[in-house]
């Protein structure tokens, strides 16, 4: 890895700092972690436990006849055996998804995709289990199965949710924004208008560790213990507690560690809620975690939206306008997560980083016969779709300009008066210097040398490409005046105590699952305190221990609950203020702060550090009137709007031409996520999500035959990068703080897995001189697209 401009000290640029505070510091977990004493779910175990497993459906579309489970019930170790049936009669049969549509728990009438739940076996271990689920029997009635999108809306198409009362057809939303007059003038009176129409594959978030849950109810007090696999503790017990009637109080939801999230922990699945019952019924606790096929098969999938865009500009380069026509493929059930107004999620930032004079979007939804998702897979509600929209647009008008994408872009891009800048489909940027940004990443990657090189080496059949993007993400969802999610509101809450002798614990509404937050999130109050984050306890990932919030996912941890740590860390400053001014016998208006000690203007030896200050609040001292004894505090933080990070990706890119294969040579990223908490832990975001993107560029993908048969069950079909396929990443960054965030900071979680594929595509491509192909661009298709111009990817 290069790390550029990070101030060099004596000990070279990658060296650790002791921060108290902002800066490199090694993460707090990590010593757990490394030694392999990680606590995750599947780590759990409890005296009794039982072990669950799932029955799936073999067909992507069948009618149930019947299900025979005494085979099953007769297997020596098997203690339950759960029907859609058995959860009927419990009210517990479908279960609400994130999109106020319905999901089976346990099909009752149908299968709608390959990989259904079908029924679930409790059994004394894990082996007993998935043997017993051989022996269920069942009656299947094979269906026509809608597996093209594209074909979901023919009026002779199989109507899949026949579930849902008076539905004669597989649609499910049509939804758009932006304003259709004024897009349709500025196409009126444009000199070029370029039209290309793009899929974003079908993809998975595959994160290492796979869902499941431990669920523990206790017969005695009635309390539900769940120990599982989210990323929103606390928003998934609210949803266990309407769902199941249970009250919230008795139930506890705990996160422990993590193996990756990525938008697959976001939801609640049919595991979770039998694991559940599974305790109910057989008064035990019960354990189901699913293997990496059902993962891959059956949880949350990510895209497979299929765009129409036009981009409209003067002969000299100016983009005037954009419009998008989107087929979204939904599964077979609507459980796409997004805030409640947004049925296409933020899609609606298409217009990218470029002052355009008019935009608008439309989005259909549709069912098929396939999983249920639509997550934001390292994405921030369809952001990731978006970018790949505008990214190719602008490269596939610069081809038709026979103008270079850099420049083009440049005289386009956003300029850094304009901010905050009111866009075509009503979001507002908060920040940025985007020329700035570009101009650094094409000064890092030698940008007109490269364009040299790649000359003489096309003199020489030599295929080479170099592909630019230009990303603006919009994430810390989110103000809850226009933003919840089933009706919850996107605050976090936050609560700090100091104790007696100056260490503190931070509790947390959000989940980390690898992003560090015991680190940075201790960084953060150590900057507002002078505490140093060795001594402060990060607490989060269990409902009884922690305040209300709705998790992490869309990068919101640092923009909303972040903004939460500093803001309480700020008051428990400010009740450190008067104790000090009793300890000091002076008026609180007279001191100072400088980090970590109150002080008397002007007198610097009259000071109290915040450990004496801790104390004395827990000791004899005699407070002021109205000010309480101990030193904490606990805030709510409702985002006043979102944070826009942005940054500028240059990937260089050699394609063999005999066999279409292509090497990432180089890969340059320039970031602005605003403040920098912890550098070392913001590459390492980077560095995993520009390997997220070249794989999606260039290897993963779920696909289906015509039978809706899943043929990317397993990591041999569904190609996760490795060191092997990536670059040493060359990073950058530019600094523009967030101005209505507390300490400035912007999130960064996902901004690499956003900006990178269409980097990646535009390099393979301008290799290629072909003006568009389908992702994943596998050596396959790189060499069909070499020699019949595009490539549509398959389904
Ligand atoms: N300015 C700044 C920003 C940030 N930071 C840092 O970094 C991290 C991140 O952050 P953010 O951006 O805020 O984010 P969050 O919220 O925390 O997280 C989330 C994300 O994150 C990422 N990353 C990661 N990593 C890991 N390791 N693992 C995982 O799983 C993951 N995932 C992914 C995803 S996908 Mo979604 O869910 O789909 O929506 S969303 C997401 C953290 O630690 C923090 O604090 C800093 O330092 N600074
Ligand atoms: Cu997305």
């Amino acid at each position: 890895m290069t790390t550029v401009e990070e101030p060099a000290g004596p000990a070279g640029p990658a060296a650790e700092e002791r921060p108290i505070g902002f800066g490199r510091m090694k993460r707090k977990e990590d010593p757990r972690f490394v030694r392999g004493k990680g606590r995750y779910v599947d780590d759990v175990k409890l005296p009794g436990m039982l072990h669950g497993a799932v029955l799936r459906s073999p067909f992507a579309h069948a009618r149930i006849v019947s299900i025979d489970t005494s085979a099953a019930e007769a297997h020596p170790k098997v203690k339950a055996v759960i029907t859609g049936e058995t959860l009927a009669g419990l009210g517990l049969a479908w279960m609400p998804t994130l999109s106020m549509d319905t999901q089976a728990v346990l099909a009752t009438d149908k299968v709608r995709f390959q990989g259904q739940e079908v029924a679930f076996v409790v059994a004394e271990d894990h082996y007993a289990a998935r043997d017993a689920i051989e022996l269920i029997d069942v009656d299947y009635e094979p269906l026509d199965p809608v597996v093209d999108a594209r074909r979901a809306l023919d009026p002779a198409a199989p109507v899949i949710r026949d579930d849902l009362e008076g539905r004669t057809d597989n649609h499910i939303f049509d939804w758009e924004a932006g304003d259709r007059a004024a897009t349709e003038e500025v196409f009126s009176r444009a000199d070029v208008v370029v039209e290309q129409t793009m899929l974003y594959p079908r993809v998975h978030p595959a994160p290492l560790e796979t869902c499941g849950a431990v669920a523990s109810m206790d017969p005695v007090d009635g309390k539900l213990t769940l120990w599982t696999t989210t990323q929103a503790p606390h928003a998934h017990r609210t949803l266990y507690a309407m769902v199941a009637g249970l009250p919230e109080h008795k139930i506890r939801v705990i996160s422990p560690d993590i193996g990756g999230g990525f938008g697959n922990k976001v939801g609640i699945y049919p595991g979770y809620v039998c694991a559940v019952v599974g305790s109910i019924v057989t008064g035990k606790p019960v354990k189901w975690v699913e293997d990496r096929s059902e993962n891959l098969m059956s949880t949350s999938f990510a895209r497979d939206y299929h765009m129409n865009g036009q981009i409209a500009a003067t002969r000299d380069g100016r983009i005037l306008g954009v419009r998008v026509k989107v087929l979204a493929d939904h599964g077979a059930f609507n459980s796409t997560a997004q805030p409640t107004k947004y049925p296409a999620g933020f899609f609606h930032i298409f217009t990218g980083s470029y002052d355009i004079e008019a935009a608008h979007c439309e989005v259909t939804g549709v069912y098929t016969n396939k999983a249920p998702g639509g997550v934001a897979y390292a994405c921030s509600f369809r952001v990731t779709e978006a970018v790949y929209l505008i990214e190719r647009m602008v490269d596939c008008l610069a081809a038709e300009l026979g103008a270079d994408p850099a420049d083009l872009r440049m005289r386009n891009l956003l300029q850094p008066e304009q901010f905050p800048y009111q866009n075509k489909t009503g979001w507002e940027y908060d920040s940025g210097d985007y020329p700035a940004c570009l101009r650094k990443a094409m000064d890092l990657a030698g940008y007109e040398e490269l364009r040299r090189e790649q000359a003489e080496k096309r003199e020489r059949g030599e295929l080479m490409g170099i592909g630019l993007s230009f990303f603006t993400e919009t994430v810390g969802a989110g103000p809850r005046k226009h933003m919840d999610i089933l009706g919850l509101g996107m605050a976090d809450g936050c609560e700090l105590r100091v104790h007696p002798t100056g260490k503190a614990v931070v509790r947390l509404s959000v989940q980390t699952q690898g992003q560090g937050h015991e680190t940075t999130f201790a960084q953060i109050v150590a900057e507002e305190l002078g505490i140093p984050p060795e001594d402060i306890d990060v607490v989060h990932g269990d409902t009884d221990q922690t305040p209300f919030g709705l998790g992490t996912y869309g990068s919101r941890s640092t923009p909303v609950s972040g903004a939460a740590a500093a803001l309480v860390a700020r008051k428990v400053r400010d009740k450190a203020r008067i104790i000090a001014g009793a300890m000091l016998e002076v008026s609180p208006d007279d001191l100072e702060w400088t980090k970590g000690r109150w002080s008397v203007k002007g007198d610097p030896a009259m000071t109290r550090t915040i450990q004496e200050i801790a104390l004395a609040a827990h000791g004899a001292l005699e407070l002021p009137e109205g000010v309480e004894g101990h030193l904490e505090a606990t805030t709510v933080y409702n985002p006043p709007n979102l944070t826009y990070p942005f940054g500028a990706y240059i990937c260089v890119v050699d394609v063999d031409p005999g066999t279409g294969a292509v090497k990432v040579r180089r890969f340059i990223a320039v970031d602005d996520c605003g403040t920098r908490i912890n550098p070392m832990i913001i590459e390492g975001q980077v560095h995993g999500g520009l390997a997220d993107g070249v794989g999606m560029a260039l290897m993963e993908f779920i696909g289906f035959d015509e039978d809706g048969n899943c043929l990317s069950g397993s990591f041999m079909d569904y190609l996760l990068p490795t060191a092997l396929e990536v670059p040493a990443w060359e990073l950058g960054h530019t600094v523009t703080p967030s101005p209505h965030h507390p300490i400035g900071a912007k999130g960064i979680g996902e901004s690499a897995t956003v900006g990178s594929p269409p980097a990646v595509v535009n390099a393979v491509l301008d290799a290629i001189g072909v003006r568009h192909a389908d992702m994943p661009l596998t050596p396959g298709r790189v060499w069909q697209a070499m020699r019949h111009g595009q490539v549509e990817a398959p389904q």
